[in-house]
């Protein structure tokens, strides 16, 4: 944790640092030492004092916009007190600094622009990466995490807005993971967007062209990654919420060059493995006897799809056999052998056309997810495709007629995206469904009994990871550290006690969820040799150093 010394110069510049600032709770004997007489209103208050008083001024405003706003300026002014408040109300706190207004806030990031935070590298300034760097507020980064705006959630292209993601999934790091903040960098690369609402805007305040692409990408990426390397060759880079076309190759390029994820698709696919190994153990029935349809075969629908596999292959089957199970539907149908145009990574989950051409209802062969879910028969389906409603009526009532308890996870974010809300599926399962979604929902009463639903979203996952990687000083991340993580996660899991109770831990257990899969995550890194050999009592030891928690220093 950064720390105020006697060579600050104090006075307003150290109430603008919001790593050091403590506002109304620096002491009399503070304010003289350093240069704040005058500077704040006399009376002195303790945290939990300005927790309750931040709490009432957030809950005066109107809507969640003007909550993400608040919370935000909070952020930038006082990080102590933010994370206070946060981690006090954490469910009620994370749906504004995260998903879904995180998804809003992208939108209207222009509009609502106050302070800067982390760091903004422009295609313009490829040449100054390195000098860029050198500015970052903090004095050590061990954690970044970097978006180039152009698949924000299911929201699509953002441009220079898409910055609200690294800075909402950093303040998890935080508040969720116990990552020390000041630690922390989120990072966008300004590449031009392809929104013509963004490019139109007058108040558009990121690089007003349209999207380089191609070598000319790669290569600003690339000058990227390496710049990153150059300054801080142990730091922990994620990679977040990139488009389709680059997410899969960056996370390719990189993964055996440095310590590296991409939360899209591998927190994603723990995650869901996670809910659904949580799922399978309550009903007794292994992943393996499951046929799995997904809608939208993109980056986490192809990560999930892989993590399963490898589930599937620790329980016995082989890989050909795995992959048979899964179903993978995108805009134009099922994947199968026969289809071009398909990325490499898509290739691997195809479907062999000669057994499945027959389930085509439609003239022109393809054949959609009613046509899966009649002739495949899955007992879990999947949403992963950003679109709103698609899971319909139909759709699930066909499921249900097949599977006694099927399992249904509209994925995509934010709400407004969500493949089917719980409170339908319920209804055309006759409260029968198992529900995870990517969003919070609100419980559903069906019945008489109400449903609580798992929010089966990454941030279960990424904070501990980020946790773990940098407790146990691990040098890559690995596909079985994420395994670790889903693995810890279902273990966790209140429906494995009492099997009306929500797939996942309620979110107000975040702080703890994401310490057991810090010490599964840092316990398999040692276990893969990319992390120094230590025990487990150690790796608690160094977990437990690692966590940082809300208190104001005491001033040297
Ligand atoms: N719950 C979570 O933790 C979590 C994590 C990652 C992503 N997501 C959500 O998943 C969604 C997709 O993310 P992604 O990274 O895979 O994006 P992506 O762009 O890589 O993939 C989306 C896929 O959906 C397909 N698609 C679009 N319209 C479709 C339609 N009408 N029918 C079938 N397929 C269609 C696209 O062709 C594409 O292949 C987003 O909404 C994102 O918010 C949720
Ligand atoms: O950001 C989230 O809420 C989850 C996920 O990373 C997404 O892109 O939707
Ligand atoms: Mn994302």
């Amino acid at each position: 944790m950064k720390e105020i010394s006697t060579k600050h110069p104090g006075g307003v510049a150290l109430l603008a640092e919001p790593i050091l600032n403590k506002g109304t709770a620096f002491s009399v004997e503070e304010r003289e030492k350093y240069g704040l007489l005058g500077l704040l209103p006399p009376h002195v208050e303790t945290l939990p004092e300005q927790t309750d008083r931040a709490y009432e001024a957030l809950k005066a405003k109107d809507t969640d916009l003007e909550r993400h706003i608040y919370l935000r300026a909070l952020q930038d002014t006082n990080e102590v007190l933010f994370y206070n408040l946060v981690i006090s109300h954490v469910a009620e706190m994370m749906p504004l600094i995260y998903t879904p207004v995180v998804g809003e806030a992208c939108e209207k990031f222009s509009e609502i622009y106050r302070r800067p935070r982390g760091l903004f590298i422009s295609y313009p300034q490829r040449d100054e990466i390195d000098r860029i760097l050198d500015n970052a507020m903090n004095e050590t980064v061990k954690a970044i995490v970097v978006t180039d705006g152009e698949r924000i959630l299911g929201l699509g292209d953002q441009g220079t807005g898409g910055m609200g993601i690294p800075i909402g999934k950093l303040a998890l790091y935080t508040a969720a993971g116990g990552v020390d903040p000041s630690v922390t960098l989120p990072i966008i690369l300004d590449v031009g967007t392809n929104n013509e609402e963004r490019l139109k805007d007058p108040l558009y305040i990121g690089w007003r062209e349209k999207r380089i692409s191609g070598d000319d990408y790669f290569e600003f990426v690339d000058r990227f990654v390496q710049a990153v390397k150059r300054k801080w060759p142990n730091v922990l880079l994620q990679f977040e919420d990139f488009a389709q076309a680059h997410a899969e190759p960056l996370l390719a390029k990189y993964r055996d060059e440095l310590c590296t994820y991409n939360d899209d698709i591998q927190g994603t696919a723990a995650v869901a493995a996670g809910t659904l190994l949580a799922a399978c153990k309550m009903l007794g029935k292994p992943l393996s006897a499951h046929h799995i349809a997904f809608l939208g075969a993109g980056s986490a629908g192809a990560g999930i799809a892989e993590q399963l596999i490898r589930i599937m292959k620790d329980e016995g089957l082989t890989d050909a056999e795995a992959r048979e199970r899964i179903y993978m539907v995108d805009r134009y149908g099922l994947l199968h052998s026969e289809m071009d145009g398909l990325m490499a990574f898509q290739e691997r989950l195809v479907q062999d056309h000669a057994s499945v051409a027959s389930w085509s209802s439609s003239s022109d062969g393809s054949v959609s997810l009613l046509d899966v879910v009649k002739n495949g028969m899955p007992g879990i389906l999947i949403g992963v495709s950003g679109q709103h409603g698609l899971f319909s009526e139909q759709v699930v009532r066909e499921m249900a007629k097949n599977t006694e308890r099927p399992i249904i996870f509209p994925l995509s974010n934010p709400t407004s995206k969500a493949e089917a809300v719980p409170a339908d599926i319920l209804e055309w399962t006759d409260g029968k469904a198992l529900i995870g979604t990517g969003s919070p929902f609100a419980p559903v009463t069906y019945k008489g009994q109400v449903h609580h639903i798992a929010q089966s979203n990454n941030t279960y996952i990424f904070p501990g990871v980020g946790l773990g990687v940098l407790a146990s000083e691990a040098t890559r991340v690995t596909d079985n550290m994420f395994m670790a993580s889903s693995q810890a996660l279902a273990d966790l899991s209140p429906a494995l006690k009492d099997p009306a109770a929500p797939l996942l831990p309620p979110v107000s257990d975040i702080r703890a969820v994401s310490r057991a899969v810090a010490f599964a995550v840092a316990r398999q890194a040692v276990a893969d040799k990319v992390a120094p050999d230590r025990s487990d009592e150690e790796l608690e030891r160094c977990i437990d150093a690692a966590v940082w928690t809300p208190v104001y220093n005491k001033l040297t």
